[in-house]
């Protein structure tokens, strides 16, 4: 009889459940759920109260409806028994929080708080918090904190500590009422197997937890804020369990609303990127998975913890257990080109794609695939939404040098493609400096199966061959294997992550392989690139931070 686990996937609109076979990997349906509120930046759904600027909420009940739409419909849509479910993961974008009461009880659900933004989930993207995480990295520079070497020198505003911060300067009442702060990964793994379960990964990445050495020392917090420096034992208390764990098993209450069986297994959560490494079958040091979007993140697993320049983070058991896990990343990769394409191509170029009914996208890869490396002497810097890694600068902006009378949309278009390249190399080359080494690429997400002509550009600029998941729904079949996980073998599921991803995962068959030729033009001008790099991004030069301001 063939058994199935449930993995489910949390973005930042919708929500997707992917049931997949334990055995082969093959996926026996999908089902999505738009989450009906969506990203709340303007007003709350009660109150017609302008929200402040950066703001980014969520109405949690969006996500229960995803666990109760979808699941009860890919089993109906596939004819899979709730008996054949051996076990359920879920992964979140990450930092997304969320205050509850003593019951795990959302605090914007009850009517006291339910006009009141701070009591709603803050998703990740929410970015008010910026000024309490400018106030966080000054004073932790200041005290020389050794744990700000772990995120690259800098945390970002997105996550637990700046936005629990916020709340507290905003509205303390607030701060003192809920019970408890929790990752929306937690929230739902909580209520699912009815206790509390911090996961490693959301702890470590974005919670400013270690596993040696526990959570940020109470001086530092107290420093922050009088009423911070207990926040690990109160607000934030909960065990955090390593990822490949068991959190518990269903409730009745619980597997009664979402139509499974009470006691099936329960995966701790894990960030949606990070689930994607065992979903594209990595599960040892050597491969560096990138998912690559409308941003690109970067995931690489060792055995050793080094400081690496501007990483978002490096966390034992953060990805994979028994690991070192380094997250790195470019602020913007496929938005880049959407810009290009939207903003800068004439209309004659837009006719031409129509007459071949092919997407500007697909046009422009057509035309560009017959351009040498180099597109004609064109070079360009992909900061258009700053520099993530190594730089950690959100107020770089891009570049594009070596223009003529003659240059062409798709020479640019190539340009911008390989500036993205130039600056996953640049990543790659910070691992490297730290002794931390990358043997080859595995890439996921959607941009690889939109664009050969990139893929290969990518292969030539790192001189790595790159694989390429099968599908595009790799967060949902990672978090589907550590369902698997979570059950065990003697349930029908594995022991080990590793044995989970091996039969699992699903890769295409087509490897993109470096061409020599290519590779040693590409290296000159990631020479050039580099001392853009360094004269734009680095030092005291700030001409292009001056222009912009
Ligand atoms: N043929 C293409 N070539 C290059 N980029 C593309 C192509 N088609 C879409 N894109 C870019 O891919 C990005 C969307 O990637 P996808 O992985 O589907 O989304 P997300 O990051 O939101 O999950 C957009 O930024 C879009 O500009
Ligand atoms: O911070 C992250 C990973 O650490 C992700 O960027 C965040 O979770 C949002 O991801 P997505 O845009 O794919 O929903």
């Amino acid at each position: 009889m063939k058994k199935y686990a449930i993995g489910v996937d949390f973005g930042t609109e919708s929500g997707r459940v992917v049931l997949v076979d334990v055995a082969t990997g093959e996926v026996a349906g999908t089902h999505s759920t738009q989450y009906k509120h969506g990203v709340i930046t303007e007003t709350l759904p009660h109150k017609q109260k302008k929200l402040k600027n950066s703001t980014a909420l969520q109405h949690p009940q969006d996500y229960l409806d995803v666990l109760e739409t979808s699941i009860p419909r890919v089993l109906e849509d596939s004819g899979v028994s709730k008996d054949d479910i051996v076990g359920i993961g879920i992964d979140f974008t990450s930092c997304t929080i969320l205050p509850v009461d003593e019951q795990l009880t959302p605090l914007c659900f009850q009517e006291k708080w339910k006009d009141e933004p701070h009591a709603w989930v803050k998703l990740w993207k929410h970015h008010a918090a910026q000024p309490e995480a400018d106030t966080i990295n000054q004073l932790a520079s200041e005290s020389n904190e050794e744990w700000l070497k772990r995120y690259g020198g800098k945390i970002s505003s997105e996550w637990m500590l700046p936005k629990i911060l916020e709340i507290i300067h905003d509205r303390e009442e607030l701060y003192h009422e809920a019970a408890l702060f929790l990752e929306a990964a937690d929230w739902l793994t909580s209520l699912m197997v009815g206790e509390v379960k911090r996961n490693s990964c959301s702890a470590g990445y974005k919670g400013m937890w270690h596993k040696q050495e526990g959570y940020v020392r109470k001086e530092f917090l107290k420093r922050l804020h009088p009423l911070m420096e207990n926040i690990y034992e109160t607000k934030l208390s909960g065990e955090v369990v390593p990822i490949g764990s068991k959190a518990g098993e269903l409730t009745e209450e619980f597997a009664a609303k979402i139509g499974l069986k009470p006691k099936t297994p329960v995966a701790i959560g894990i960030i949606d990127a990070h689930a994607a490494v065992p979903g594209a079958g990595v599960t040892a040091p050597g491969s560096m998975v990138m998912v690559m979007g409308t941003s690109t993140c970067h995931m690489l697993l060792s055995t050793k913890e080094e400081f690496v320049e501007g990483i978002s983070g490096v966390v034992e058991d953060g990805i994979i257990p028994g690991y070192y896990g380094y997250e790195a990343g470019q602020a913007a990769v496929g938005d880049i080109f959407a810009w290009f394409v939207k903003e800068l191509v004439p209309g004659y170029v837009e006719r031409e794609a129509e007459a071949k009914n092919l997407s500007i996208h697909q046009y422009l890869e057509q035309k560009a695939s017959t351009l040498p490396p180099g597109s004609k002497g064109l070079l360009a810097l992909d900061w258009h939404n700053g520099n993530r890694t190594p730089l950690v600068d959100a107020n770089l902006s891009g570049l594009l040098v070596g223009l003529t009378l003659n240059t062409k949309p798709e020479e640019i278009y190539r340009a911008l493609i390989e500036s993205t390249a130039f600056g996953t190399r640049l990543i790659i080359e910070s691992f490297e400096n730290a002794g931390i080494e990358i043997n080859e690429l595995v890439a996921c997400g959607g941009l690889p199966h939109q664009n050969e002509m990139l893929m290969q550009i990518y292969a030539d600029v790192t001189a790595r061959p790159i694989k390429i998941a099968s599908n595009k729904i790799t967060s949902a079949i990672g978090a589907a294997m550590f369902g698997a996980v979570a059950a065990g073998s003697k349930l029908g599921g594995y022991d080990t992550i590793e044995e989970a991803a091996a039969n699992m995962a699903k890769l295409k068959d087509k490897v993109f392989y470096p061409k020599q030729d290519h590779v040693e033009k590409y290296n000159l001008y990631y020479e050039e690139y580099k001392k853009l790099v360094n004269y734009f991004g680095r030092g005291t030069n700030n001409v292009m931070k001056k222009i912009k301001n």
